[in-house]
């Protein structure tokens, strides 16, 4: 028997709790087949420790390759390796490396929640690839992801491929849409399993989805942040080695208290991210049917408005302003993001691009 038609035997081998077959796992290694005997020989790396599953599945496919050759075949089983040995860390090292095929590493960030975070988020990374920049995004709102939502790629079920660098390492491919990669930590949990995170847990899920995602070449990678500036959000952000922040603020007074903390958390000595700008959300409310009228229900518009005089007071330049027009949340609801579309509220996040991409 050849290795192809061994390989296709393994195939009908899962391994149960993971409901998928041992060679799509990744679980066979170094199958040699002895030219004398005709008997197999393969290492089966389990994918976690002390996996309980791993007799069940080594014995189910000692039965199937005795039946097909006759012969009883030899599985070596292979733990994980430990976290801190000496081949883990070199395979962290060829993670991180893989990161330098990213140009910049922007964190968008919110002092409070539900100012438009992740609609901002979304629809300036289409802008930037409507722009002719190679993008990805990586939710990272473990509160809420709403990135496969907003891309309309809530069915996407990650795959797993090998790297093509010979390191035989295995990458998670993200989804694609509107010419944007796309990992979202809700491809892999539920709604509500999100919020009994810890922050470790919640870290560690983040670095991996960061390192392990295949971007490939990338211009910009924009990751959503959850809102808020607590301990979790410390850890993320001096974790993730950003090149950048920025920020998204409504005019509401309570808003603008939570950028100030936002700002102060990047400055923190122990992050020192340096922040590119604020993007003023919800700006002024413009009706369907009276396009030339703004209301300024958020914040009154003198000088400026609020977010523009926190911007000078910090010191942080104000990258642009949207405003709050239905045609933004229903984007957001049918997974459809303005920016692609060419209307005047498109260009308004083409013009927050231009003014990133101006500031880097
Ligand atoms: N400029 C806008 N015009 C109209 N609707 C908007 C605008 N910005 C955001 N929204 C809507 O407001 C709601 C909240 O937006 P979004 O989810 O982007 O906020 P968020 O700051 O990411 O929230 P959280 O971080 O708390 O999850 C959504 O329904 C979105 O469609």
């Amino acid at each position: 028997m050849t290795k192809d038609e061994i390989l296709e035997l393994l195939k009908g081998v899962k391994h149960p709790e993971q409901d998928k077959d041992i060679v799509s796992l990744g679980m066979v290694e170094n199958l040699t087949i002895d030219a004398d005997t005709g008997a197999v020989r393969f290492t089966m790396k389990l994918t976690k420790p002390r996996d309980p599953m791993a007799g069940s599945v080594r014995r189910a496919a000692e039965a199937v390759l005795r039946e097909a050759t006759g012969v009883p075949p030899v599985i070596v089983v292979a733990e994980p390796l430990p976290p801190d040995s000496k081949a883990a860390k070199q395979q962290t090292m060829r993670e991180k490396s893989r990161l330098n095929e990213i140009g910049q590493v922007i964190a968008v960030a919110s002092g409070k929640g539900g100012v438009g975070k992740s609609t901002v988020t979304a629809n300036l990374a289409v802008a930037l690839a409507a722009e002719g920049y190679k993008v990805g995004v990586l939710d990272a709102d473990i509160y809420g992801p709403s990135m496969p939502k907003m891309f309309g790629v809530e069915d996407y079920k990650p795959v797993a491929e090998i790297a093509e660098d010979g390191s035989d390492l295995e990458y998670i491919v993200p989804a694609e849409a509107y010419g944007v990669k796309v990992m979202s930590i809700g491809f892999f949990i539920s709604g509500s399993d999100a919020l009994v995170w810890r922050g470790p847990m919640a870290t560690n899920a983040l670095r991996q989805l960061l390192h392990q995602t295949a971007w490939g070449e990338l211009d910009f990678l924009l990751i959503d942040l959850p809102p808020g500036t607590g301990d979790l959000h410390l850890t993320i952000v001096s974790e993730l080695k950003l090149s950048g922040a920025v920020i998204v603020s409504t005019p509401q007074e309570v808003a603008l208290l939570d950028v100030v903390r936002g700002i102060a958390m990047f400055r923190n000595e122990h992050v020192n991210v340096p922040i590119r700008g604020i993007v003023e959300n919800m700006a002024w409310f413009t009706p369907a049917e009276l396009p030339d009228n703004r209301y300024f229900i958020f914040g009154p518009a003198d000088e400026g408005g609020r977010v523009a005089a926190l911007a000078t007071e910090q010191g942080v330049p104000l990258l642009g302003s949207i405003p709050l027009v239905q045609a933004i949340a229903e984007g957001g609801d049918t997974g459809k993001p303005i920016a692609a579309r060419d209307s005047l509220t498109g260009e308004a996040f083409r013009t927050v691009a231009r003014a990133l991409v101006g500031k880097l």
